[in-house]
């Protein structure tokens, strides 16, 4: 990716008139935002995203929410990691209530307001990175953080004129910078167009919480009783004001933080906007005509270079330059999947004997089939295994449900468990969760071995959602319990979020919302829907029966049309494949090696080299 020189921006309100000039092969565009009578202040815009080489467009990323929600936090993080420009309005609003707390501006007054506004000049400034605030020209970055700042700029930013005041000098930036900007209303009014949206939230307790650990470490005395009782204060200010009140946009993406560490979210904004940038990319390529095959191979090698792109697999390109073949650095087993397959060789190396796995150890019938010719035999259900009276039972990687374990103990039987250990957190999460009170909410497929398995942990039924309609009905069936939501390992990413922003409509502040996509299938949706996003074909491989296969197919589907799923190397039918242009490979978490090889092998044989 390119990198983002120390930005250095200043740009001022009031007045301002602005100009732009192309800097040539820096790719720098300087902006200078002009107040009438005064030097000229330049704006430095650093990184554009690239389109291609020789051009470049701006992105916005909007971030609303409610106090202490962390928005600032990761927005800072998430620009640094991007090199976009941290926003962050809610510090313009903090500058202006610091001039009337600190001249006794009576804001319900309104000509006392207007005239107090025409003698502030807001400035912003940005110096390795940190936004610092400038009240007619000082620097008040520190005055504007105490809790008196807080609440009367709730106040103050209630008023029309103050927002009216602040609304061009926001979407100025946003015009020349790629910025993430947040505050309240950056999606529904300042941004109404950024490609992407995202609301940030956490329940009230937990950003009380937060609060308090930061006043401690600054050696303030508070109370957390008395920090949250302010926030909700605060909330319901910035949420039932007439004037662009603090709602989730329609199309902005939910993301709770309750349960995430800083890092987590950073993660996934930072994916979050790797995605929409691509979209963005796509669209405009096309708008463009971006289409020969030698342009698209050069953008992927250009794509795989940057830094953080999940593109890290291997390329292959042929001499004339107009086909390749991209094999997922993700595709194949994943650790959890290592695992169990090593665990059931292990048993077997170890000689003992008999062998049984409960359920088949992975979705792979080759993998099965291998472990069938060494003697492992495979249980379906409880009662299968109720019938077994010696030996050694492996739960698999999907994991079972609390009871399989006590009836495996209860049978004298040895107990292996190959369960995947980010299986296992949720089975301890629902069980905690559940055990608290919580009504379990998990997405996911009702009848996948995982999902019986998480649903074996919960103290009462837990309640399965997979589709939109799903999640509207319960949301419409009015449940009183506060919800915990957790998602099978596998689920894909986007319609997981889909699926959350439609429960939350019954009650975000409780819930306990737990994205618990595994690491390992998140890489690989990403991957996946960063290369079919630039392919003439995608090849899927992996096993009928695999709930994360599937998945991958689908993601690869949406992005591009031409998207075979093969279990071996047999089921392709090469002549399908387009001979120019780029062929993407992935493959399941339980896809072997030998497999995946065999096809990358045979498609750069025919694609590659036996071209004419
Ligand atoms: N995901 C998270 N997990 C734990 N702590 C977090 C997380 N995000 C932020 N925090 C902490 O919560 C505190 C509040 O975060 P921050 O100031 O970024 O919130 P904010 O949404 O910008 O609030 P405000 O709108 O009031 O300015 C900070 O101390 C931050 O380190
Ligand atoms: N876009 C925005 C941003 C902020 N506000 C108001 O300012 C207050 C302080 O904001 P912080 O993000 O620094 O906490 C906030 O409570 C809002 O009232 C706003 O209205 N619109
Ligand atoms: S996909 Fe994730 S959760 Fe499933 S076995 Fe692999 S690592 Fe574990």
């Amino acid at each position: 990716m390119l990198t983002r020189t120390p930005a250095d921006i200043t740009c001022r309100l009031r007045g301002q008139r602005v100009e732009q000039q192309d800097l040539g092969q820096q790719r720098m565009q300087r902006v200078k935002v002009k107040k009438q009578n005064e030097r000229s202040v330049p704006v430095q815009t650093g990184r554009q995203y690239r389109l291609s080489e020789g051009e470049v467009m701006s992105f916005s990323i909007a971030i609303d929410g409610p106090a202490g929600a962390g928005k600032s936090t990761v927005a800072r993080c998430a620009a640094q990691k991007l090199g976009f420009v941290y926003v962050d309005t809610g510090a313009m609003y903090r500058t202006i209530a610091l001039y009337m707390l600190e001249h006794k501006v009576d804001v319900e007054n309104q000509n006392a307001l207007e005239k107090a506004l025409s003698q502030i000049e807001i400035g912003v400034r940005y110096q390795d990175g940190m936004q610092q605030m400038l009240l007619n020209g000082v620097d008040v970055s520190g005055r504007i953080r105490t809790q008196e700042v807080s609440d009367q700029a709730s106040v103050t930013a209630a008023k029309p004129a103050v927002r009216e005041k602040l609304l061009n000098l926001q979407r100025e930036l946003a015009r020349h910078e790629n910025v993430i900007m947040d505050g309240r209303d950056i999606g529904t009014r300042i941004l109404p167009d950024a490609p992407l949206k995202i609301f940030l939230t956490a329940s009230s307790r937990e950003r009380a919480r937060r609060r308090y650990a930061e006043l401690q470490q600054k050696g303030e005395v508070c109370s957390l009783e008395e920090i949250q009782r302010e926030i909700e204060e605060r909330d319901d200010r910035d949420s039932h004001r007439a004037e662009a009140p603090l709602r989730q946009a329609d199309d902005a993406i939910l993301l709770d933080t309750s349960d995430l560490s800083v890092e987590e979210a950073v993660d996934r904004i930072v994916n979050l906007a790797e995605t929409a940038m691509r979209d963005a990319k796509r669209k405009e390529g096309a708008r463009r005509g971006i289409h020969s095959p030698e342009a698209r191979i050069q953008e992927l090698k250009n794509l795989m270079l940057r830094e953080d792109s999940p593109l890290k697999g291997q390329l292959w390109v042929s001499d004339d330059g107009k086909a390749a073949v991209y094999l997922a650095a993700s595709a194949g087993f994943c650790f959890g999947v290592h695992r169990a397959v090593d665990t059931v060789y292990d048993q077997i190396k170890e000689g003992q004997t008999p062998i049984c796995t409960y359920g088949p150890i992975i979705h792979n019938e080759m993998v099965v089939a291998d472990l069938k010719q060494h003697g492992v035999m495979e249980i379906d259900d409880e009662v299968q295994l109720s019938g077994i009276t010696e030996g050694t039972v492996v739960i698999r990687s999907h994991g079972v449900p609390q009871r399989v374990y006590e009836q495996i103990k209860g049978q004298g039987l040895k107990l292996i468990d190959a369960t995947c250990p980010y299986v296992k957190k949720i089975h301890q999460i629902v069980k905690e969760k559940s055990a608290e009170g919580f009504q379990i909410v998990i997405i996911g497929n009702a009848h996948h071995p995982e999902v019986e398995g998480i649903m074996g942990w919960c103290s009462s039924p837990a309640i399965v959602i997979g589709t939109e309609e799903e999640a509207q009905k319960l949301v419409e069936s009015g449940i009183q319990k506060p919800l915990c939501v957790v998602s099978q390992t596998t689920f894909n990413l986007k319609k997981f979020h889909k699926l959350v922003e439609i429960i939350t409509q019954l009650r975000y502040h409780e819930s306990a919302i737990l994205n618990t996509i595994c690491n390992a299938t998140e890489e690989r949706q990403t991957e996946a829907d960063a290369i079919a996003h630039i392919a003439d074909a995608m090849i899927v491989i992996g096993g009928r029966n695999s709930s994360n296969t599937q998945k991958l197919v689908d993601i690869c589907r949406k992005e591009c049309e031409s998207t075979f799923f093969v279990q071996t190397f047999d089921d392709l039918n090469l002549r399908l494949v387009p001979s120019r242009g780029i062929v993407g490979i992935s493959a399941g978490a339980s896809t072997p090696n030998n497999i995946i090889e065999e096809v990358s092998k045979q498609c750069r044989k025919t694609i590659l080299l036996n071209r004419c």
